[in-house]
């Protein structure tokens, strides 16, 4: 029996309504279990920007580092996204929680489930069994180098840095989680192009001695995006890039049927993050239809590998299969062959969930 502090961070949009049913799950499982888990609330994003003027205030950062563990939802505004002058952005407060916590690596599991073999665009048969661990790095690459304008604003640059040591440590952490599972190592880069690859290359070579009992193996992004979708299960582990990372895993979600079903963990120095990899989805914002699984499944990685709960997690895994196996569905993951009265909402497929905790 343990007691922990969770922040709850919605954000916005659907990050709000699957956020709260990943935290009903949490709430079951401390009475279950005999845990006690205390809760705060915390702004970002829009949301944030509409209180304060600020993506993420000092204050809810201060709560983050007190915390044991962070439920995270989404960020995302669509008057922002269709206005590139806009200064302040709801997405700069993710990119400066995940680089003030130290959250250098996010672990997105692509792990499909039995039951949602025909929910995918991609044959069954080529699907069955795939099961990937992707590490993508978070707090590098494009995403934080130094960007802005020049000659009176008609041209744009981002650039893109990573040093020795950062590769180094998201390589780590990826061959020491090929070891637990199919020994398998791929890295992904564009080295024939980009120096930052090149580097990346090079680290990942210099260092895979340290685990001969890890196949590495090098891909170009590109090829990669090819072979995910032709021979998902040739993958095991993949490491690689923060952009490359986001672009793939957003394709990757197809394997395990919708961006409603993957979860990730952004872990490093400080306070575990535990988001689904989704966005605040403004296409369906407010109509109840969000699929939750993202944010239980965020959950159960919580349960994991900040608290260690491991029997914890599993049970919250396998609830969501058995809801699965009882053919509940949200929209985004039925299929022509879903009855009408097995396609839930958000609130309705969580409290199914809930029945097997
Ligand atoms: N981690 C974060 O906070 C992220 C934020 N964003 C932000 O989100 C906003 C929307 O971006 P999009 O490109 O539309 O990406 P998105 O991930 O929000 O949505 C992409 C598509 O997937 C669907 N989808 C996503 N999550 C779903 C769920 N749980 N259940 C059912 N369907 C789901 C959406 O309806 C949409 O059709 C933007 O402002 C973007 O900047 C985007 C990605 C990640
Ligand atoms: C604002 C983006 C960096 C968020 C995103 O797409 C992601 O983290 O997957
Ligand atoms: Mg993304």
């Amino acid at each position: 029996m343990a007691t922990k502090h969770i922040l709850i961070v919605p954000g916005d949009g659907i990050g709000q309504e699957v956020t709260a049913v990943g935290k009903k799950v949490l709430d079951k499982i401390a009475a279950k279990f005999g845990h006690t888990f205390t809760y705060d609330e915390a702004l970002i994003g829009h949301v944030a920007i509409e209180a304060t003027g600020n993506p993420l205030p000092d204050e809810s950062l201060e709560k983050m580092r007190k915390s044991d563990a962070v439920l995270f939802g989404a960020v995302g505004h669509p008057k922002y996204d269709n206005d590139p002058s806009a200064k302040v952005r709801p997405e700069q407060g993710l990119l400066k929680m995940r680089k003030e916590l130290g959250l250098y690596a996010n672990l997105r599991p692509i792990k499909l489930f039995d039951e949602l073999l025909g929910a995918s665009s991609i044959k069954p048969e080529i699907l069955k069994g795939a099961d990937i661990l992707f590490f993508r790095e978070l707090t590098g690459d494009i995403y934080f180098g130094e960007k802005g304008r020049k000659n009176d604003g008609d041209t744009a640059y981002d650039i893109a840095e990573y040093s020795r040591y950062e590769v180094e440590r998201i390589a780590r952490k990826a061959f020491e989680a090929a070891r637990t599972r199919r020994k398998k190592l791929c890295s992904v880069d564009k080295a024939n192009v980009i120096e930052t690859s090149r580097l990346w290359r090079e680290v990942v070579q210099k260092i895979a001695p340290e685990y001969p009992d890890v196949e590495v193996e090098h891909q170009f992004v590109d090829a990669t995006a090819m072979l995910l979708i032709k021979d998902p299960r040739r993958f095991d582990v993949v490491v690689t890039a923060n952009l490359f990372g986001d672009i793939l895993t957003d394709e990757a979600s197809q394997i395990a049927g919708s961006m409603g079903m993957l979860a990730s963990a952004s872990v490093g120095d400080g306070t575990g993050v535990y988001e689904p990899i989704h966005g605040s989805a403004h296409d369906i914002t407010g109509k109840g239809v969000a699929n939750p699984l993202a944010s239980i499944l965020s959950a159960a990685l919580l349960l994991d590998i900040s608290f260690g709960m491991k029997a914890e997690s599993e049970l919250v895994i396998s609830a969501v299969d058995q809801v699965l196996k009882a053919g509940f569905r949200t929209r985004d993951i039925a299929d022509q062959q879903t009855p009408a009265d097995k396609i839930l909402g958000t609130d309705a497929m969580g409290a199914e969930v809930l029945k097997f905790l």
